[in-house]
């Protein structure tokens, strides 16, 4: 670090340097000569999969649990020189993040290739193979690459270290609601090992909120509310002169170890102004912090991207450091919500007299009505700063949409595994044919073992028979699917003239092709858009009928009563049986719908 250039702002609030201590280590190792090669290329594997075949709830837990082992591994000091936990997370995190970012008309999406050589993928070769912290995600993914796909690897991954800092957060804010991920997580991405089509697609930030219409709202499909809920992902980490030329933490080095919802409080309990020209890159723009509690040093340097703060603040549009000479602020009794989960401080003080100064400092103009923002996501900021919860939400709904578009093929968690319970009724179970179930299904299991075992017949015998007589053997099956996660499958199997019924259920709901389960079962759609309402005989048929209906984009399904959604699904509400679903008609390789 003495080699870096200093020199002092001409306000002297933090000595600029011309690398970061981060980025002068990463360019120590050679990370950035690296920056060329895809991640697949970065994580080799002998054998490995290009697409996950087959994977249960353990197999899922397996790769969470070995890359939280590694995360918590790490020293747990987290000061504003050195947080390693937080560079750790951040980084498996910013992988799947930006990874996602690139899909645009059916192609890319979470498939393992993003541009790696953009300023913004800096530095992401640390964690994935040469090591940040010592520690990198290659070691990981080899253990489980002859199985599972790089591309739900890194999902995998990002969900497993979300999930640690949000047990983080939970450990010393015990009444913080939880999040689930897993129930909603779908495997079968496949991994792109080239992407030159990704080349200039991630948003730049200098571009603020035209660069988030373009890339979530128009490209990715999501809603103003869910581009600003994914973008809450920015608490964890920093930016790094070194790699994407920003500077600075979007929330304090603590919070930035943990998965909450400090990244809106601090866009909003905070003052901010215009950085230019950031480490002498006029290329490069920021918005740094002009309140009372600022952090002066160079290491505790707090920011925000164009791309982060025009979500709330508009003047004559969403703001952009360039264009917008203001101070981006609010009053504290517009956002009495956030500043209270603030632990009360509001612009590095109190609330209460000459708050304007407090918070910006000398800076006059303001960015936009100090008691209304006008930022395209403006209520979801407010809401999402005082609501932890219902960020929460929004988070998994417009994760589970980024991280599986451009991916028709998906399967929930232990499909391929179907068979969890087969049972055999109590009178079946008393003729001696009972064995006859296990040669005529592939569905055996321990609870048939038990039930063959209490037959009246010795088992030995009947296993004798069963095999010499498996060509007299005709077998029926009947799949039902049903309104909840399972499907009940009923096999009636006939041998010498004895009838034996068994009834396997599976798990996972019957999702046909462009259905997404959105926040998980027991949920129905909610919202005020527009509904047709037919019968159907179950989940399946709801969903071909909405197949049939031109500009369907989702249904809500309970007990035979199927409503058809022809407006998009905003949220969802509490209750027993029901479902509701998202509908994108996927385009086949000829263009044809499926
Ligand atoms: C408009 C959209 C976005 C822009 C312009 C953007 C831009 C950036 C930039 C410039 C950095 C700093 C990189 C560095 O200097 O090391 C960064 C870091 C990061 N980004 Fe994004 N990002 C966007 C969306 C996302 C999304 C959707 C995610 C994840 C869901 C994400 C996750 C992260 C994380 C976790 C970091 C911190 C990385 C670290 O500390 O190593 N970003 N992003």
């Amino acid at each position: 670090a003495e080699d870096c250039v200093q020199k002092v702002r001409t306000d002297g609030q933090w000595l600029l340097q011309q690398h970061s201590r981060r980025g002068q280590f990463q360019s120590d190792l050679g990370v950035n000569s690296l920056a060329n090669l895809t991640p697949s290329e970065l994580m080799p594997c002998p054998g490995a999969t290009l697409v996950t075949s087959c994977m249960s709830l353990a197999d899922y837990d397996a790769i969470v649990s070995a890359v939280r082992g590694a995360l918590e591994s790490l020293p747990a000091i987290c000061t504003a020189s050195n947080c390693p936990q937080a560079d750790w997370a951040a980084c498996v995190l910013r992988m799947a993040g930006h990874d996602f970012m690139d899909f645009a008309a059916g192609q890319g999406g979470s498939d393992a290739c993003t541009d790696m050589a953009d300023p913004d993928n800096g530095g992401l070769p640390a964690c994935l193979a040469t090591g940040e912290h010592g520690i990198a995600l290659l070691d990981i993914y080899q253990q489980f690459c002859v199985d599972v796909s790089l591309a739900d690897f890194l999902v995998i991954a990002a969900e497993a270290v979300i999930l640690s800092t949000r047990a983080r957060h939970i450990a010393s804010n015990p009444t913080a609601p939880p999040l689930n991920l897993r129930s909603s997580f779908r495997f079968g991405r496949v991994t792109a090992t080239s992407c030159d089509f990704a080349a200039g697609r991630l948003p730049n930030p200098e571009r603020g909120c035209q660069a988030v219409e373009d890339t979530f709202v128009n490209a990715l499909g999501l809603s103003w509310t869910e581009a600003a809920a994914l973008m809450g992902v920015h608490t964890l980490g920093r930016a790094d002169v070194s790699n994407s030329g920003y500077h600075g933490w979007w929330s304090d080095p603590e919070n930035s170890r943990q998965f909450n919802n400090n990244y809106y409080v601090s866009l909003l309990a905070k003052g901010w102004i215009p950085e230019l020209a950031v480490g002498g890159n006029s290329g490069k723009n920021q918005w740094e912090r002009s309140d009372i509690g600022r952090d002066t040093t160079f290491d505790g340097h707090e920011m925000m991207l164009n791309t982060d703060l025009c979500l709330a603040y508009s003047e004559n549009g969403p703001v952009i450091a360039t264009e917008h000479d203001c101070c981006a602020w609010l009053t504290s009794d517009t956002i009495a919500d956030a500043v209270a989960n603030n632990g009360g401080e509001y612009c590095g003080g109190n609330p209460g007299r000459g708050e304007r100064g407090q918070c910006c400092g000398n800076q006059n103009n303001d960015c936009g009505n100090r008691n209304n923002p006008s930022g395209p996501a403006a209520d979801a900021i407010l809401r999402f700063a005082a609501d932890e919860a219902a960020w929460l939400e929004s988070f998994t709904r417009a994760w589970l949409i980024a991280t599986e578009n451009g991916h028709a093929e998906l399967r929930p968690l232990g499909s391929c595994t179907t068979v969890e319970t087969t049972e055999i009724s109590s009178t079946e179970t008393s003729t001696t044919t009972a064995t006859t179930t296990t040669s005529t299904t592939t569905t055996t299991t321990t609870s048939v073992t038990t039930a063959v075992t209490t037959t009246t017949a010795p088992a030995t015998t009947a296993t004798t028979a069963t095999s010499a007589t498996s060509s007299f053997v005709s077998t029926t099956s009947t799949t039902t699917p049903v309104a909840t996660t399972s499907t009940t499958t009923e096999t009636t199997t006939t041998t010498l003239g004895t009838t034996v019924t068994s009834t396997t259920t599976t798990t996972g709901l019957q999702l046909l092709r462009g259905f997404t389960l959105v926040d998980g079962i027991d949920r129905a759609c909610e919202g005020d858009g527009d509904t047709a309402v037919v019968a159907a005989a179950n989940a399946a048929e709801c969903q071909e009928k909405c197949r049939d209906m031109d500009g369907c984009r989702g249904v809500s399904f309970a007990a035979a009563r199927c409503e058809l959604w022809a407006d998009r699904i905003q949220e969802t509400v509490p209750q027993a049986g029901s479902l509701c679903l998202r509908f994108r008609r996927r385009r086949g390789k000829g263009g044809r719908d499926s």
